[in-house]
């Protein structure tokens, strides 16, 4: 945007705040707007007669959910350019990723009481009029932002962004949501329904991810009981984590502005969301940001004990991450091969995932790391046995990494899930393909769903009944700082044999919910594995 446009945009920004278009918009230390008039006051001028100008950190939250709902745009690449378009920091830029993300998040729970405001089908509305609505049941139901000033903003955003028509529409429908709090809305839409649907409206989550979390928690050995405290962590805004590369990077200067050092990870920090590229590790890349669910699969593998071979300790070691883009771990991995004079090939078959990893990887020097732009499906027949450490971190459904992409839950089905099953179930026996006898091979999901990780672990092993599949959460604990109970809940159900392949979970961990599995193929050459299935094994 030019100087000009973007002056005369904060010109008018500011005008709006002083006189209020069509409601003032005062916020507190929270981003909150200030409530100067009773909780449920609503302006006593009619639709048509109020502002015509919006307050611009709604504008920005508004044009993200356009973008996504239009686009199938990521809010998270989205609302940034917004908020440098429209001029927002501090409270005002934290209004608008409240209310962005918050309403994206909610969405199946504001449309279900929007679709009882209404008496057509809420498909039948405009998008961009369903949009507005949205963002007015977020502020009504779920940002304690007035009544009045809820209903006259949205009003006020609908008449600059879509035109006058629908003003008496939105106004009258906000008015019927407001009549309600939140929880009288939640024990009138629950009423009757089963527990599954009652948790999914109650914690913004579909019914169907409901289940499969349910069954996820069981599977990996907790308790369902904590069902609910999963899905209210995957509405929590995720704490950023650093990594400083192993050998390259440090955290001082972050340390030094109130970063805390992290509980999981070794070289790692917690610290809040904010601009980053003020370090100077962050600008260089040394410093990294990087989920500490992730840090510790890639930490695992590189700790692994593989049998035979002939580097030590790592020494020689040739590496590889299959699916690598956009190479959070293939960096670390890279740092630590550096450190232990191994090489991993980091393989990307997409060529802008694939550029995405050559940046991830510039800050470690060249003769750790190279990368490849193939089909990993490919890779253990053209490379077999090529390998000593494999990790694939396959495609998958995300429905771990809620928290850091607040629309993916509306968007994902149950047929994805069902889609990915074969890639998954190629990458993983390919993978066991390019790994020498005595190696190991990480099979990674940001995802819990045991569709994506136990099933297909389970029948790849199946089908190679040499392959050990190693016990995972105790590599798991070992890489990390503190015990993990990675393998099923704390304390005395653990004494009892635990699953064998490790879990992370964001209500217990704080990271995003990662499954790992760490597989060895048979150090016997000629034993039986994926080069010598036994006749006993599954077409
Ligand atoms: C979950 S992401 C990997 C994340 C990455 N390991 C990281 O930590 O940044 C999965 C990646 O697999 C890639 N992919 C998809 N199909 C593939 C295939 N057949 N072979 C290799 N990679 C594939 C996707 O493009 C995507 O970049």
């Amino acid at each position: 945007m030019a100087d000009q446009d973007r002056n005369r945009r904060r010109d008018h920004d500011h005008d709006q705040r002083c006189r209020g278009g069509g409601g003032e918009v005062r916020r507190n230390a929270q981003g909150r707007e200030r409530n100067r008039g009773g909780e449920r006051r609503f302006s006593s001028a009619a639709p048509a007669r109020r502002g015509r100008t919006s307050d611009p950190a709604r504008l920005a939250a508004y044009e993200t959910l356009r973008a996504v709902s239009a686009d199938d745009a990521y809010a998270n690449l989205v609302l940034p350019a917004r908020l440098r378009r429209h001029g927002l920091s501090g409270r005002d830029a934290g209004f608008a990723t409240e209310l962005a993300y918050g309403a994206l998040r909610s969405l199946g729970t504001w449309d279900a009481i929007l679709s009882r405001c209404i008496d057509r089908p809420l498909d039948a509305v405009d998008a961009p009029v369903r949009d507005a609505l949205r963002l007015g049941v977020h502020q009504l139901l779920a940002m304690r932002v007035p009544a009045h000033a809820a209903l006259d903003q949205t009003v006020a955003l609908a008449r600059e962004t879509i035109g006058a028509g629908p003003s008496g529409f939105i106004n009258a429908v906000l008015r019927r949501v407001a009549e309600r709090s939140l929880d009288a809305w939640l024990d009138e839409l629950t009423s009757g329904t089963d527990e599954t649907t009652a948790a999914g409206l109650r914690y913004h989550h579909p019914t169907w991810v409901v289940r499969a979390l349910r069954q996820a928690l069981v599977a990996h050995g907790r308790d369902a009981a904590e069902l609910t405290d999963l899905l209210a962590a995957d509405n929590a805004a995720p704490v950023v984590h650093l990594l400083a590369l192993p050998g390259l990077g440090d955290l001082d200067e972050m340390l030094a502005a109130g970063a805390r050092p992290g509980e999981l990870a070794a070289g790692s920090a917690t610290i809040a969301a904010g601009d980053l590229s003020r370090f100077t590790g962050v600008q260089d890349g040394t410093v990294r940001i990087q989920d500490a669910g992730s840090q510790l699969v890639a930490r695992a593998l590189a700790a692994a004990p593989v049998a035979g071979g002939e580097g030590q300790d790592g020494g020689g070691e040739r590496w590889l991450d299959g699916c690598a883009g956009p190479g959070g771990k293939a960096a670390l991995l890279a740092a630590l091969a550096l450190e232990r004079g191994a090489v991993v090939t980091a393989n990307e078959p997409a060529s802008h995932r694939a550029d995405l990893v050559r940046r991830a990887l510039a800050a470690v020097p060249e003769r750790a790391w190279r990368i490849t732009e193939r089909d990993a499906r490919d890779i253990g027949g053209e490379e077999t046995a090529g390998y000593d450490r494999v990790l694939v971190d396959v495609p998958c459904s995300g429905l771990g990494a809620f928290r850091r992409r607040p629309e993916a839950r509306w968007r994902r089905t149950p047929a994805d899930v069902a889609r990915l099953g074969s890639l998954q179930r190629d990458l993983l026996r390919s993978a066991l393909a390019a790994t020498r006898p005595g190696g190991v091979v990480a099979y990674a999901t940001c995802s819990p769903h045991v569709a994506e990780t136990t099933a297909v672990v389970d029948d790849v092993l199946r089908a190679n009944p040499g392959v050990e599949l190693l016990d995972t959460p105790a590599v798991l604990d070992a890489a990390a700082l503190v015990p993990l109970h990675a393998g099923g809940a704390a304390g005395s159900e653990r004494d009892a044999p635990g699953p064998r392949t490790a879990q992370l979970w964001p209500h217990v961990h704080g990271t995003d919910a990662m499954f790992l599995a760490l597989l060895r193929v048979p150090a016997t050459p000629g034993g039986p594995g994926p080069e010598n299935p036994t006749p006993t094994e599954a077409p």
